[in-house]
């Protein structure tokens, strides 16, 4: 079921300040910011070549990343993102496992315009996993 990694998540406090240690102090190629309202977070992705890690920073009152950065007050991984084929076939199957798909387990369009979907830590050791679509 699982494709490609497709990028590595970490919640950081201060989006500028995280992306000028990644392009300076790493080299890397920093994307701009961009806001994404729906889903209460400010992102960059750092381009490795062969996956992306994505650095996001709360966004407005309600944000899902505000209580990990209470826990985690410097910041620290977040999330795990897999690609799949089919996701509503991938949420199908993880119901029928017995996994929880967090929200109302309708897919929303993710950073990349493409559906995603997120799964409890608890069922994933752990580990907060994020799904998306391979394909728009
Ligand atoms: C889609 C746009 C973009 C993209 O890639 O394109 C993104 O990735 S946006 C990313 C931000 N959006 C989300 O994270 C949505 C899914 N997340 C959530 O719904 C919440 O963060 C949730 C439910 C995972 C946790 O919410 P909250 O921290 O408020 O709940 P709890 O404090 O009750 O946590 C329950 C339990 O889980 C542990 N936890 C929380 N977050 C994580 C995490 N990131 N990794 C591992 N474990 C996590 C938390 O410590 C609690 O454990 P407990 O032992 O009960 O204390
Ligand atoms: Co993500």
């Amino acid at each position: 079921m699982l494709g490609r990694l497709n990028h590595v998540a970490i919640a950081v406090p201060n989006i500028a300040a995280a992306s000028a240690i990644y392009r300076e102090t790493l080299g890397a190629d920093v994307s701009e910011p961009q806001s994404l309202t729906d889903h209460g977070v400010t992102v960059v992705f750092v381009d490795l070549g062969n996956t992306k890690v994505e650095l996001l920073e709360p966004l407005g009152e309600s944000s899902p990343i505000a209580a990990f950065l209470e826990k985690n007050p410097s910041g620290g991984m977040h999330h795990i993102c897999y690609e799949v084929e089919d996701i509503f076939k991938a949420r199908d199957h993880l119901i029928k496992e017995g996994a929880r798909v967090l929200g109302d387990g309708k897919p929303k369009l993710g950073a990349h315009g493409k559906p995603v979907l997120f799964l409890h830590p608890k069922d994933f050791c752990g580990t907060l996993v994020e799904l998306e679509q391979s394909a728009a």
